[in-house]
């Protein structure tokens, strides 16, 4: 079999590649060894998402108690999941159809390099003109005795019953919405994170405001908390911790790997494809090309060029696709990419923290407060809400901004449109945002 292009991978990077390669007439096949769709869809943002939509009924109901509205709601967790499955069930096979009324070839199988343009798939050797590596990432090992009994997002996403005690090893974006979601739903929920606090990618004080809805919600957050060792103990776990010198135990009926994740490359025999990549990490010039092997390109999370999130992953492909038709030409660009971790309420942020413009030595206007008072937050009784704006000395444009309250996961967009097109502060506050929504305070912060 011979192709003029072999995907490896059938989520957001391989899905976008593929029809545009396949849209100028090229030969394409798509190869996935899970169901189609990727992690997005079935396993990740989409689904996590939906679980969220019925605990945000329980948010609200918590803060508007007292406030004209009475009575408790409680989360049905079998039938919250029975919901996200109206949307992920369907999904591999409207993928698939698309693929066929496209005349996209399609394998479920694992694929693994056997020559710098050749494939193992289904025990078939395939020819590829070009190859894409659009494989994504899988959990990091930790290389800890009993890591065997974490569960993975996959896992959480997919419980039909939810445990009673559940431990979340890591402290970055999913145990912060994974434990918004199971507490919300009745679990006693542990974090355990080795650094010194929660959601690093985020700036300190917004954390340090979030913190607060963690604390309503009864997350028991431990930080500078390294989990060393899991143990099966009669049908639950016992996690052993490491805190400086001392060590400690948490009891689980449900421990999940929220330690950060990694290029899934392993499984790929790059080596055979003459496909160099160091420390985990495919080695790639600017056109997202194995440095190499010329027929070889990644895309998404696993390039893991930008940041591993999905509008990237689309971004990385077409940037592919336009290299692959054309010849090398287009690098990406990352800039303005807002990241949301939907906890409740959301925390957001786009372009530099206000310590990554200190260290470029970028000249800029600070401007951060914690505003409960604002109407915004007033009006859904909501205590958190607060930003930290940059704004660049001399051109104003907007270098940074960073959200926690309600609306920001929406609201970041704005700032993000702003960065990436170079509008400044004076063409955000001569906008006219529809009143009141949450775009209606963006002028006070700037
Ligand atoms: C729990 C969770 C929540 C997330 N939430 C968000 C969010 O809210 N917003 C956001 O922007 N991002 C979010 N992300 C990140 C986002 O899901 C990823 O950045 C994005 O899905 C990556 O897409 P991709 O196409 O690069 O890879 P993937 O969608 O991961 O696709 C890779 C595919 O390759 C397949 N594969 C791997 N190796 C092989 C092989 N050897 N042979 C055959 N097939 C193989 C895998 O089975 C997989 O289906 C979340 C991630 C997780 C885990
Ligand atoms: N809303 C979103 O955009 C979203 C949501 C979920 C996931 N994601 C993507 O998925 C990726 C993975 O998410 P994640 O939350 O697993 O990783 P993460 O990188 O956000 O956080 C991992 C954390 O785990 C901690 N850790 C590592 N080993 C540990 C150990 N042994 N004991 C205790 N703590 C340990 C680290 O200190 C780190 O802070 C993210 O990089 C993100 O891009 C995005």
């Amino acid at each position: 079999m011979n192709f003029d292009l072999v995907i490896i991978g059938s989520g957001t990077a391989a899905m976008v590649a593929a029809f545009r390669v396949r849209a100028a007439g090229w030969s394409v096949a798509i190869v996935d060894e899970k169901p189609f769709g990727g992690t997005c869809a079935l396993r990740g943002c989409d689904p996590k998402k939906m679980l969220v939509a019925g605990v945000e009924v329980v948010d609200a109901q918590r803060r508007v108690q007292g406030h004209g509205v009475a009575g408790k709601i409680h989360i049905d967790w079998a039938e919250l999941i029975r919901f996200k499955r109206t949307f992920t069930d369907p999904i591999p096979e409207k993928h698939q159809q698309r693929y066929d009324d496209k005349g996209i070839a399609t394998f479920r199988s694992r694929a693994r390099f056997v020559g710098p343009n050749t494939l193992a798939i289904n025990d078939t050797e395939v020819q590829a003109r070009h190859v894409v590596i659009a494989s994504g990432a899988k959990p990091m090992h930790l290389g800890i005795s009993g890591e065997e009994h974490l569960i993975d997002n996959e896992g959480f996403l997919q419980l039909e019953r939810l445990p009673d005690r559940i431990v979340l090893v890591g402290g970055g974006y999913i145990a912060a919405e994974f434990s918004h979601i199971a507490a919300r739903a009745g679990a006693a929920v542990t974090i355990l994170q080795r650094g010194p606090r929660l959601l690093p990618q985020f700036e300190p004080e917004l954390v340090g405001w979030l913190m607060e809805a963690f604390e309503t919600i009864g997350v028991n957050v431990r930080t500078n908390t390294e989990v060393i060792a899991i143990e099966e103990n009669g049908g639950s776990f016992i996690v052993h911790t490491r805190v400086g010198d001392e060590s400690g135990a948490v009891h689980a009926d449900l421990v999940v790997h929220a330690a950060g994740r990694t290029p899934a490359l392993e499984q790929l025999d790059l080596p055979a494809g003459g496909v160099a990549a160091e420390s985990g990490r495919l080695l790639l010039n600017e056109y997202l090309q194995s440095v190499s092997n010329p027929s070889v390109y990644a895309a998404g999370d696993a390039a893991q060029w930008g940041p591993p999130l999905t509008p990237v992953s689309s971004h990385d492909a077409k940037v592919v696709a336009a290299n692959l038709l054309d010849g090398n030409h287009s690098t990406p660009n990352y800039a303005g990419v807002p990241s949301v971790a939907f906890t409740l309420p959301p925390i957001a942020s786009v372009g530099v923290t206000e310590a990554q413009a200190r260290e470029a030595g970028l000249r800029f206007q600070l401007k951060t407060e914690r505003t409960s008072d604002w109407y915004t937050a007033r009006r859904v009784a909501e205590q958190v809400y607060g930003y930290k704006a940059l704004v660049e000395e001399g051109t104003g444009r907007i270098l940074g901004a960073h959200l926690v309250g309600p609306h920001a996961d929406e609201v970041i967009n704005l700032f993000g449109l702003a960065i990436r097109h170079g509008l400044t502060a004076d063409d955000l506050k001569s906008t006219m945002f529809a009143y009141p929504t949450g775009a209606s305070d963006i002028g006070y912060m700037l």
